[in-house]
This record gives structure tokens, sequence and C-alpha cells, in this order.
């Protein structure tokens, strides 16, 4: 299963995480926000949908960054998760939190910190490694 995600880097250098509501998967976890690609999407046209529906913000598309990806591993349990990141640092609007959970803004070292979903603690380090070089 394809999935999308948004590193939002504020001009103050800080980065917004999403903490997902209680009693969904991963619930109470800070990730960076985003979710599934449909059928008839792009991951960019996904990740701008998705962005919209949770935090009501609005990116343009050519303003998103390819920075990460991370992916689970294949066991016959569950479909594999392939989620790509993208960084944008543009974007109309204020977070405000739709479809339930809450959001902040963190430094990189304060993420590190957060308890994440697997897949979003790959992107963490590789996001953040990346930067630092
Ligand atoms: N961000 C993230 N998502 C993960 C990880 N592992 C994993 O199975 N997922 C799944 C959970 C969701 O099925 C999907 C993310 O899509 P989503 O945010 O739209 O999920 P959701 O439960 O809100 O969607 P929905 O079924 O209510 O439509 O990826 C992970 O480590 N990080």
């Amino acid at each position: 299963m394809a999935v999308v995600a948004a590193a939002l880097r504020r001009c103050d250098g800080l980065w917004l995480m999403y903490k997902r509501p209680e009693g969904k998967q991963h619930g109470g976890l800070w990730e960076f926000p985003g979710g599934k690609v449909e059928q008839h999407e792009n991951p960019r046209s996904a990740l701008i949908r998705e962005i919209d529906e949770e935090l009501g913000l609005v990116i343009d598309e050519a303003t998103l960054a390819p920075s990460g990806f991370a992916e689970s591993a294949v066991t016959s349990a569950a479909p594999q998760i392939v989620i790509s990141l993208y960084t944008a640092s543009r974007w109309t609007g204020s977070p405000v939190c739709h479809e339930g959970g809450e959001y902040g803004w963190f430094t990189p070292r304060e993420i590190e910190m957060l308890e994440k979903p697997p897949l979003d603690v790959v992107l963490a380090h590789q996001l953040f490694a990346e930067l630092q070089n």
C-alpha cells in the first residue's frame, strides 16, 4: 500500500508533527501527517488532499520536495506499507485538526524523542540526518 507524508517546516525551523487520534491504528503516536494514496491519485495529489482534509492547509504541488522513504517488512499477515516523505516550507492557512488528534511544532531533537509509529522513526532519522550534512 502506498502512503505519503509531509514534513512541514515553518520559517522558524520548527517542524509539524501530528498526533493520531486514540482508537485508530497507532493512536496517540506522533507521525508526519499524510495518508493513503487512492487508486486514481498520484502521490503528490494524494498528499495535498490528505493535508487539506487533516489539517486544513493548502499546499502547492510544485513546492513539495521528495525527502525520504520507508517500507514495512514483507509478510503474509498484512499488505506491505511503502511511505514516501515530502518536505514543504510553504502553504496557505493555519493548522486545524479536522479529523481529531492534535498537532505541534517541534525541533528535530524533540521529534527524535516523540513516540512514533515505526516507519516515522525511520523517516525522521533520514530527514534530520540529511539536513545535518
Ligand atoms: N505513518 C505511518 N503509517 C503507517 C505505519 N505503519 C502502518 O501500517 N501505517 C499505515 C496506517 C494506515 O493504514 C496508513 C496511513 O494512512 P492513514 O493515515 O490515511 O490511515 P488512517 O487509519 O487514518 O486511514 P483510514 O483507514 O481511516 O482511511 O499507513 C507507520 O509506521 N507510519
